[in-house]
């Protein structure tokens, strides 16, 4: 059977990094690290993610900060709320949570925050960063980078000699997780809906990252043996088997067929999904930090 990566124990480690971190800043320099997270609209899922971000980042003793707009707030009044929040010097981190409402251009809204306080690792600066080797300086988005590190864990950091397949090509998680894997030199494919003999390019993966939002779509036999296998995907479906309206969550892998072909798989839940928001808060402490003109720990 296959390892279980357990992602709640490692976000609970990241999250105790960023406490001592953000201590020792505001200890050595004063910095509060600053946080906003801006809601638009009442998707509950979005509702649930939003308070968890709110909820951490006051255990990581933060500045934190939320906006709620309602739904049919405008695209205007939104950019001009990011705009106070740029300018803002207590605030080192904005996040503005996705999925917008459809009437409003998510990828307009995100080239608004600056650059070097898009914690969310979304704008091109940021996304051209990771592209070019510039790490230095960049935030990578926070699934990827949590997934990255479930992997280090899992098999180390160094990746050459290893095949990499990214079920799923979005500008979140497919694109910078294969450049992430890139960088870690795993010789990597992206794959997608159209690509031809799916399970035979992921049966090549000896890491395999499932990012297509279709729930319990990678089936057992499309993995090598002995691969590890991130499942990124969170799909809420029916569970009549639990009473009447029920429902649960499964990631894009069939858990229970990969567990017995892989040598490590994450769960759905607890695997992936709390180290969105473990890395979400290392990245708002390292904005404080070179905010500070310090040197941010690496997490
Ligand atoms: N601006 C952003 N929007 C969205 C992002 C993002 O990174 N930035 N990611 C997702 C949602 N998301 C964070 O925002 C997120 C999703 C899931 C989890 C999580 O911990 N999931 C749990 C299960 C939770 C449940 O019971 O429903 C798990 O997998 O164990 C955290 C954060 C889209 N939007």
């Amino acid at each position: 059977m296959a390892e279980r990566i357990d992602g709640k124990a490692v976000a609970a480690e990241v999250i105790e990094r960023v406490k001592r971190a953000a201590d020792a800043l505001r200890e050595k320099t004063g910095t509060k690290t600053g946080l906003a997270v801006v809601i638009v609209g009442d998707d509950p899922a979005s509702q649930v993610y939003v308070a968890s971000k709110g909820r951490m980042a006051k255990e990581c003793g933060f500045h934190s900060v939320e906006h709620r707009l309602p739904e049919d707030a405008s695209g205007d009044e939104l950019i001009d709320l990011v705009g106070r929040l740029n300018d803002d010097p207590s605030i080192h981190g904005i996040l503005v949570q996705l999925p917008l409402p459809a009437h409003m251009d998510a990828g307009r809204v995100i080239q608004t925050i600056s650059p070097e306080k898009d914690v969310d690792g979304f704008h091109f600066i940021n996304v051209g960063k990771l592209g070019t080797g510039e790490r230095e300086t960049a935030f990578v988005p926070c699934t990827p980078a949590g997934s990255m590190l479930l992997i280090e864990r899992t098999i180390g950091k160094e990746l050459s000699g290893k095949t990499a397949v990214v079920v799923g090509r979005s500008n979140i998680v497919g694109k910078p997780m294969a450049n992430l894997l890139l960088a870690a030199n795993a010789t990597v494919t992206i794959a997608h809906s159209r690509t031809p003999d799916l399970a035979a390019v992921c049966r090549t993966a000896d890491v395999l990252v499932a990012a297509v939002g279709r729930p319990e779509m990678v089936r057992g036999d499309w993995i090598k043996p002995g691969a590890v296998v991130i499942d990124v995907g969170i799909n809420r479906i029916d569970a009549p088997e639990r009473g009447e309206g029920k429902t649960r969550l499964v990631g894009d892998v069939a858990y229970g067929e990969a567990e017995k072909v892989a040598s490590a798989i994450t769960p759905v839940p607890g695997g992936v999904g709390p180290m969105t928001i473990a890395m979400l808060m290392a990245n708002a402490v390292t904005s404080a930090y070179r905010a500070a003109g310090e040197q941010p720990p690496s997490f």
